[in-house]
């Protein structure tokens, strides 16, 4: 029963007060939307309003939209579980361009019949999966996109460390910062001296990296050309998989990487492996402090400032811009937060990861351009992707 029931519905004054002080001016339209806002939400907070919002043919289906969105909200994570669970039995994989019955994916998923059938009901109530016929499983689209993402699956399976971490979320969200997972898992975010981290600790979110950059990558190639330049500097560049995406998209273009020592490392023999070692140069050391290569006609930036508070994200920028040529073009590309509905949900879940990981925002197009006009870049500006959810790009010159 909801707090306050009441039998019949009284709809309140909209010259209610604003606030006990009432310190909005009425007159002011800032006020009028105010007393609007808090006379809708008193009507909506009377159960006796609902329940005649929801016996009204023509209202019932917004009653019922509105239901639906919180109950979305307060089960969501049953929903990520699910996602999760049938990602960890391999189920995207094994329905890639078959179809299989629920015994067939009983014994692959090594699951009781029972119980396969239970799960399938609910991958299929989450638009995972469809049914084929009576007892025959397909991927529905989100399926079918996870069963050719690796690095999608990637990140669903590394959600594990997340959810350990947001067990209890309010000492992420009080304190300045707490002893998490993530924190050990992004090992740089903790150490002042980044650089003499050892292979062991960089591996695990070097690979992570890798993995997801494919999806990332086609976005950014799809959003930016990066053809109009000669010669590309990945500052951040991880194991290379950025650099090898753009340099096989553009085959005149020269590659260079700077990262971390160990991951440097990494990124010789991945770029050797992908027979790009003769056109790359790899650099090793720390982008707050150490020199950065200044011969590059542009230098990306991606997923890099987004893990760094402000006063080091200043560090990097002006350390960056100290080495560069004027009108060198710098891009910056990462979760940012913005008016699209991707760019709102990816705002709402990386504030949460920044929290447990102990570092970095979530910023807006605005607060980026501000970062790098305060560290002496000029001209800046912000392009859309493809997919506001996973980037967008902001762009300027030194
Ligand atoms: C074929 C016929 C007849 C009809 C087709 C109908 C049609 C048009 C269907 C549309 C199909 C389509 C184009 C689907 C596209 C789907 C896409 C692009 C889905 C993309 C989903 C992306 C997701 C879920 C991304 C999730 C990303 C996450 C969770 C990223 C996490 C990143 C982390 C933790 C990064 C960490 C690095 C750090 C620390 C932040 O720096
Ligand atoms: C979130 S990852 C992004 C990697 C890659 N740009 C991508 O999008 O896949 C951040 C990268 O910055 C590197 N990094 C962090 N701190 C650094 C520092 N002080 N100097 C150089 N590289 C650093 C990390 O080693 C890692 O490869």
């Amino acid at each position: 029963m909801s707090e306050g029931s009441g039998s019949g519905f009284k709809a309140r004054s909209i010259a209610a007060p604003v606030t006990a002080g009432d310190p909005v001016a009425a007159t002011t339209m800032q006020g009028l939307a105010v007393r609007w806002r808090l006379w809708r939400s008193r009507q909506i907070a009377s159960p006796a309003f609902r329940n005649l919002m929801s016996r009204l043919p023509l209202t019932r289906w917004i009653a019922n939209r509105k239901a639906n969105h919180l109950f979305r909200l307060t089960t969501g994570f049953v929903h990520s579980q699910i996602l999760w669970l049938c990602n960890e039995t391999g189920l995207f994989q094994m329905l890639s361009d078959k179809a299989l019955t629920t015994a067939e994916l009983a014994v692959q998923c090594d699951f009781p019949q029972d119980r396969m059938q239970l799960l399938l009901e609910q991958a299929e109530r989450l638009d995972l999966v469809c049914r084929a016929g009576p007892d025959l499983w397909m991927l529905a689209d989100a399926g079918a996109v996870l069963a050719a993402d690796r690095g999608l699956r990637e990140m669903i399976r590394h959600h594990d460390i997340l959810y350990r971490d947001l067990g209890d979320p309010r000492p992420l969200w009080r304190e300045a910062a707490s002893e998490t997972e993530l924190r050990h898992y992004w090992a740089y975010v903790r150490g002042n001296r980044p650089e003499d981290m050892p292979d062991v600790s960089v591996a695990p979110y070097s690979a992570l990296m890798r993995e997801s950059q494919a999806m990332l990558a086609d976005c950014l190639l799809a959003s930016h050309d990066f053809g109009r330049y000669t010669s590309l500097l990945d500052l951040g560049g991880g194991e290379g998989a950025f650099l090898r995406a753009v340099g096989e998209r553009h085959p005149a273009l020269k590659l260079q990487l700077f990262d971390l020592p160990a991951v440097a490392d990494r990124a010789r023999q991945h770029l050797a492996l992908s027979g790009l070692a003769d056109r790359s140069r790899v650099h090793a050391g720390n982008f707050v402090a150490d020199p950065v290569p200044g011969d590059a006609d542009c230098v990306t930036l991606v997923r890099i400032l987004c893990d760094h508070d402000d006063d080091r994200v200043r560090q990097i920028l002006t350390n960056l811009r100290g080495q560069l040529a004027p009108g060198t073009t710098v891009v910056v590309a990462e979760a940012m937060a913005g008016p699209t509905e991707g760019a709102r949900l990816a705002a709402v879940y990386f504030s949460a990861y920044f929290r447990a990981m102990g570092s970095g925002r979530c910023r807006s197009v605005a607060e980026i351009r501000d970062l790098l006009h305060d560290a002496g870049f000029r001209n800046s500006r912000h392009e859309i992707t493809t997919n506001p959810l996973l980037a967008t790009i902001v762009v300027a010159e030194a």
